[in-house]
């Protein structure tokens, strides 16, 4: 039957009776098969290793050896590299079987309709492996296709490509899974390998590696010997591999020598088990070669600790193992933030966080493992091969000590990734304890606005204190509101204002700061009325301002409407302060106006019964009435002023010149007419804002200096 993708599945009725005349197909001895496969899974390793360097001769020895073991073994010849760039005619593919009866192999071979297994995707080779397992399975007298199954490379193979194809995701259900990646080393050639290309290998185009390797274009100097930079075939697959096997020792008689090589070798890969061999004889096949468990355990974290540099190798300066500390347990957000970090670092070759002055380097990470010790449930292993990574739970209940990731790849450096990470968790756990209130998000707006220096949370010594730094509505232990005093710091920053109250009438006069010269200076409203007797000035927060003489205004005229009568100055500050008090979650019955305080001062000035009357109203709700007040950023050196200056008996010509002078003292701009704003309330007249040629008189009357 033909099965159109693109149409939608049919519907299955459920009923009984549908079902018995439409009998369900009977279920594809295949998929029984794998499905009963899945339960005990096979575990599958990759043998590699550069040219000649005994992959045949230690598969052989393992199809020989007496293990009683049914062990598959996947054969990809050389042919299979040099398949990807055109030429298939010679593909080899075939597989072995050892049976645990008989030490003659048995020919089969593996159809892959793909092509090689190094070049099919995914599903197609795990799928092809699986339908042959299926294969076995059906003849095989236990059922059990396989105990393992070996797959060697071509030595050019680059194993991190490989890799991926056989990790398979739980969640696909495979029937294998890959239990770690062997590498031989022909111990004599080692350095050979690692720094001169081979032909072979200079012809072959790179995959995902860049440039670098078939090119040796960069030589350095260490301890008088020229050592090569560049990235070889050899170097990946000492990168990737889980298990070395230092073969051909037999070709190098001295100790001391082979000790120097395995040390290059370990400078490479610190995470790595070795064996030394000649002719590829491993003594026991379990646990050196097989049921390594390198992609779901983490021993091979704990050799790093014992044996990496834990930085750049001068023994090699292209590829070298880096271990970095994850000091304390990590929260689940912890976690979230590493994982975020991990895919910056694997997926975009990117150092968050990274210092401004650090150069940005090429670099590329093989192999990812680690540990991470949680607070809470059980601790997790980090996986990963190139840009591939997986985070899973530590089933081993094994023992809490430090945490730590270890990254086998090249250009990397230890103090840039930990000056990255260390940061990046810093970070997000300080956003973390700003995002705990609405009011954090408040406090960062108004930072940014204003340049407001309040103490960093994360400079505070305790998260409580941090709570109430943040809150609307917690005490600190000692009793303050640090929001409220938070405002009145915005207000210091605000444009200075001043008020004089004088038996002829209140005297208001402000700063215009004229930030441009194209500003117009007229539409900069510092002093604005609120009833005909009654206006304000104002410092701070402009936008704050304006719901409070809203507020104001309503409040006169509904006075004057529902009693016939103006709204008294005390009146009319109290109704701002009381919307002052408005802020956060509201009262009962009151609705809230703003989620944080209202961040601007005003000095209220009016005339009623009571005369010429100055109040100044603070966002913290409270106000008191003053002779003479100044408030905004010069108000420390201006109140100082009027303090000395301010007498009962000023005319308002004289407080007009006594605002003018002190508002001059302070400001930072010279003073003229259209950077000072005058207002007065008096009698007679009520609440009138100065022209411009009024003001302009006025100034002149100052003293030049
Ligand atoms: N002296 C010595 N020779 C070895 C050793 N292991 C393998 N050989 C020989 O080295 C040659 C290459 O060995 P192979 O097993 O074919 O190596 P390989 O890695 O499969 O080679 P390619 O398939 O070309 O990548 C053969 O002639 C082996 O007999 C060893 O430990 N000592």
């Amino acid at each position: 039957m033909d099965i159109d993708q693109d149409e939608p599945p049919d519907l299955v009725d459920t009923d009984e009776t549908v079902l018995q005349s439409n009998p369900p197909p009977a279920p594809d001895p295949t998929s029984t098969q794998l499905q009963d496969l899945s339960i005990s899974k096979v575990p599958l390793t990759i043998i590699t290793g550069y040219l000649g360097s005994g992959k045949t001769t230690l598969v052989n020895y393992i199809l020989r050896a007496q293990h009683g073991k049914k062990i598959a073994v996947i054969l990809n010849g050389w042919i299979l590299i040099k398949t990807k760039f055109g030429n298939t005619a010679d593909i080899e593919q075939s597989l072995s079987i050892s049976n645990s009866d008989s030490t003659t192999s048995t020919p089969d071979f593996l159809s892959l309709a793909n092509g090689c297994i190094c070049c099919s995707v995914k599903d197609a080779g795990v799928a092809a492996i699986e339908e042959l397992m299926a294969r076995h399975a059906s003849s095989s007298s236990d059922g059990k296709p396989f105990d393992y199954i070996i797959l060697e490379t071509s030595g050019l193979a680059d194993p991190g490509n490989l890799v991926p194809l056989f990790w398979v995701d739980e969640g696909l259900g495979s029937g294998l899974y890959l239990d770690g990646v062997v590498t031989l080393v022909d111990a004599g050639n080692l350095f050979r390998s690692l720094e001169e290309p081979s032909d072979d290998e200079k012809a072959t185009p790179t995959t995902n590696m860049g440039s670098q390797s078939a090119k040796g274009e960069e030589a350095n100097t260490a301890g008088g010997q020229t050592k090569h930079t560049h990235e070889t075939v050899s170097h990946r697959q000492l990168a990737t591999a889980d298990v070395i096997v230092l073969n051909k020792c037999d070709t190098v008689p001295l100790d001391e020598d082979l000790t120097r090589i395995e040390k290059r070798v370990r400078s490479i890969n610190g995470l790595a088990k070795i064996h030394r061999t000649a002719f590829s004889q491993i003594p026991q096949l379990e646990t050196f070669l097989l049921d390594l468990h390198a992609y779901d355990g983490f021993d091979a974290v704990d050799i790093a600790a014992r044996n990496t540099e834990s930085g750049h190798s001068h023994l090699d300066p292209t590829i070298g193992t880096v271990t970095i500390y994850l000091p304390g347990q990590f929260s689940n957000d912890d976690l979230e933030t590493l994982e975020n970090w991990l895919r910056a670092l694997l997926w975009e070759v990117v150092l968050l966080n990274q210092r401004k002055d650090s150069e940005t380097k090429d670099f590329e990470v093989h192999r990812t493992k680690g540990r991470i010790i949680m607070q809470e449930g059980k601790n997790k292993i980090v996986q990963g091969v190139r840009e591939v990574f997986e985070i899973i739970d530590d089933d081993s209940g094994k023992g809490n000590e430090e945490g730590r990731l270890v990254f086998i790849g090249r250009g990397l450096n230890r103090e840039e990734m930990e000056g990255s990470l260390s940061p990046t968790l810093h970070g997000a756990r300080s956003k973390r304890k700003l995002s705990e209130t609405e009011m954090g998000r408040e406090v960062v707006e108004l930072r940014s606005r204003h340049q407001v220096r309040y103490p960093s949370p994360s400079q505070t010594v305790s998260s409580i204190h941090t709570h109430t730094l943040l809150s609307n509505s917690t005490f600190s232990p000692e009793g303050r509101l640090f929001q409220v005093e938070y405002s009145l710091e915005a207000i210091k920053l605000g444009s200075t204002a001043i008020g004089i109250a004088t038996s002829e009438g209140v005297l208001l006069g402000v700063e215009k700061r004229v930030t441009s010269t194209l500003l117009e200076t007229s539409s900069v409203e510092k002093i604005v009325e609120i009833d005909s007797h009654i206006g304000c000035a104002m410092s701070g927060l402009q936008a704050d301002a304006r719901s409070m003489i809203e507020h104001a205004r309503v409040e006169a005229q509904s006075h004057t409407f529902n009693y016939n009568e103006r709204l008294g100055v005390e009146s009319c500050t109290q109704a701002i302060c009381d919307l002052a008090l408005r802020f956060g979650e509201g009262a009962e019955g009151e609705e809230s106006v703003m989620s944080r305080p209202f961040g601007v001062a005003l000095l209220v000035a009016g005339w009623d019964e009571g005369g010429a009357q100055l109040y100044h109203a603070e966002p913290s709700g409270t106000f008191y009435r003053y002779d003479a007040k100044a408030i905004g950023s010069g108000s420390e050196g201006a109140q100082a002023e009027l303090q000395n200056e301010f007498h009962k008996s000023l005319t308002l010509e004289e407080a007009e010149l006594l605002v003018l002078k002190t508002l001059k003292q302070v400001m930072e701009e010279k003073l003229d007419s259209k950077n000072v704003q005058l207002a007065s309330v008096t009698k007679d007249k009520g609440f009138q804002i100065y022209a411009d040629e009024e003001m302009k008189k006025v100034v002149d009357k100052l003293p030049a200096n």
